[in-house]
């Protein structure tokens, strides 16, 4: 069968779908969790249509798998007042509960997780066409997350929690919550970067307002009741509905103590704006990035070429780590392209659940007609698309392009396509692949690929000063979680990882005993004999 008669027939008919990947039911969801309670809403729904398309007589159509209530501002409303009540300026029952009571509500909301695990991966895969396999990974990174935050947070409270006396005062550092925390995520990611914010945000004694996302919307419906019956009343809120009709109203109260979005730089510029009182917001922002390879006359090609087919098309593209852009050197340049041509030709596509499949159908509906207006832009400015097949589509599915020569005039130089789209830039100088960082909006990360150590050097410190992960011979990526994960410029703001998400998430406080007589008593009272540490006090484990 030819390419085009392939692509054709990627979808499949609903009644070839196997059964074991299946969802038990269509997901017709109309609870929210507010205030402690499961609301029933009975207005307007939003139908959910997986990106996996089922061949009809009039050609692919996105699957129907569910439903979710579109809720309104009032509603919005409501449950950020629950969150407000809950923390109760910092005198509820869940910021002022000890951190080794709170992990403990962590735990068992986690273990109730664990036992929804097989629904949130298939839910994961039905929403955003993930591969069961990288669903199923999402979903033990998560958990593993959770737990090292709590590891973490045992440690550094083990540390920050020490009686210490200098110059006659003695003192405890604390870490106090913020407020509360209005929480949402990317569709890329719907659990793992969800609760990589949400859980430390959580953790730290702040309570929670969460919108999931626009797409990955229906897996979290199967936590809400592990939230309910885990966390106090009004510790933990979900709303559904449209962001631009919920959200901005939620800033403009003014009730927000820390916005945290994964998302695009362009509306957390508007939400942090719409904020009455911006200078006291904190926000934690995980936003837009175009991430560079670069390619020297000394790269060892194969390698490049293998990281750069990962590093920009896995998850179709859809990663905010994801290399966006290649910038290889001009005498190399058709080497590393019929490599990488090559090498895309090999990846498995299909349907989620297909073993071993690399590229799967794209969630945004309007992405394909994005991707499209990229690659006919490069052309009207001479590039061409050097791969055979690429940019072909069907339905949901999009097959994935190199791009080359791409220049300063084209959308692909400087927007980040977040698709299945490899923009390929000659260069003669290294000196251009440091201008190309320095003039970008964007500051995640770098890849450099060469085995010249000292050419490798030249390029680290510059390039370090303008994003905030440089990668050596490998491509882009977050993990391992522990370490930092931020962004310059227009990428990011705060930092997370594991023990950086609790820091985000918490100030360090102090309280300090001026070693006076009448202190030296009360010190006496309140310091556990054997110990140097406070334990009366509830920081301590
Ligand atoms: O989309 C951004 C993710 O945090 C990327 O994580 P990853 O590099 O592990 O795929």
């Amino acid at each position: 069968m030819d390419f085009d008669s392939t692509l054709k027939n990627i979808f499949v008919h609903e009644n070839e779908i196997p059964d074991e990947f299946r969802l038990p039911a269509l997901i017709h969801q109309r609870e929210y969790l507010s205030n402690g309670e499961m609301k029933t809403w009975t207005g307007p729904v939003h139908e959910v249509f997986s990106p996996v398309c089922v061949q009809t007589d009039d050609g692919p159509q996105r699957l129907l798998i569910g439903s979710y209530p579109v809720c309104t501002a009032a509603e919005a409303g409501e449950s950020l007042d629950a969150a407000v009540a809950a923390y109760d300026n910092g005198r509820g029952e869940w910021p002022t509960m000890s951190v080794a009571e709170r992990i403990q509500c962590v735990e068992k909301f986690t273990g109730k997780m664990i036992e929804q695990k097989d629904i949130i991966v298939k839910l994961i895969m039905w929403e955003i066409g993930k591969s069961i396999a990288d669903s199923a990974k999402e979903f033990d990174r998560t958990v593993e997350y959770i737990y090292a935050t709590i590891d973490s947070l045992k440690n550094l409270d083990r540390d920050s929690s020490r009686f210490e006396i200098v110059d006659g005062i003695a003192a405890q550092v604390r870490r106090s919550p913020l407020g509360v925390v209005l929480c949402m995520g990317p569709f890329n990611y719907p659990l793992n970067e969800t609760f990589t914010t949400l859980i430390p945000a959580l953790i730290m004694g702040n309570t929670i307002l969460f919108k999931p996302p626009k797409f990955g919307t229906l897996l979290h419906y199967p936590l809400q009741e592990a939230f309910r019956d885990s966390f106090p009343k009004g510790v933990v809120n979900v709303i559904y509905g449209r962001g631009n009709a919920i959200v901005p109203g939620l800033m403009q109260s003014g009730k927000i103590n820390v916005l945290t979005l994964i998302g695009s730089s362009k509306v957390a510029n508007e939400l942090k704006k719409s904020h009455p009182k911006v200078n006291r917001l904190r926000a934690v922002l995980g936003l837009d990035a175009k991430n560079a390879a670069i390619v020297t006359p000394n790269a060892d090609i194969s390698l490049a070429v293998k990281e750069i087919i990962t590093g920009s098309l896995s998850f179709n593209g859809q990663r905010c780590t994801a290399l966006k852009i290649v910038l290889v050197h001009r005498s190399i340049a058709d080497k590393l392209l019929a490599q990488l041509s090559a090498g895309i030709a090999e990846l498995k596509f299909g349907m989620p659940w297909e073993k071993g499949v690399a590229l799967t159908p794209l969630p945004e509906t309007n992405k394909i007609d994005y991707l499209n207006e990229c690659i006919s832009d490069a052309l009207a400015n001479g590039a061409e698309v050097v791969n055979e097949n690429g940019g072909k589509s069907e339905g949901s599915f999009f097959y994935p392009a190199v791009v080359y020569p791409v220049n300063d005039k084209m959308k692909l130089y400087y927007e980040e396509q977040f698709g299945p789209i490899v923009p390929v830039v000659p260069f003669d100088d290294l000196e251009e692949t440091i201008e190309y960082l320095i003039e970008s909006t964007h500051g995640q990360q770098v890849s450099i690929f060469s085995n010249n150590a000292d050419e490798v050097a030249s390029l680290i410190d510059p390039l370090v000063n303008q994003v905030s992960r440089v990668n050596i011979n490998s491509q882009c990526q977050r993990g391992p979680d522990v370490f930092p994960f931020t962004g310059r410029k227009d990428s990011a703001e705060g930092t997370l990882s594991v023990p950086d998400a609790i820091r985000a998430f918490s100030i360090r406080s102090l309280v300090a005993f001026k070693m006076n007589d009448a202190n030296k008593q009360l010190i006496n009272e309140i310091v556990h004999e054997d110990s140097s540490n406070f334990l009366s006090t509830k920081f301590i484990f």
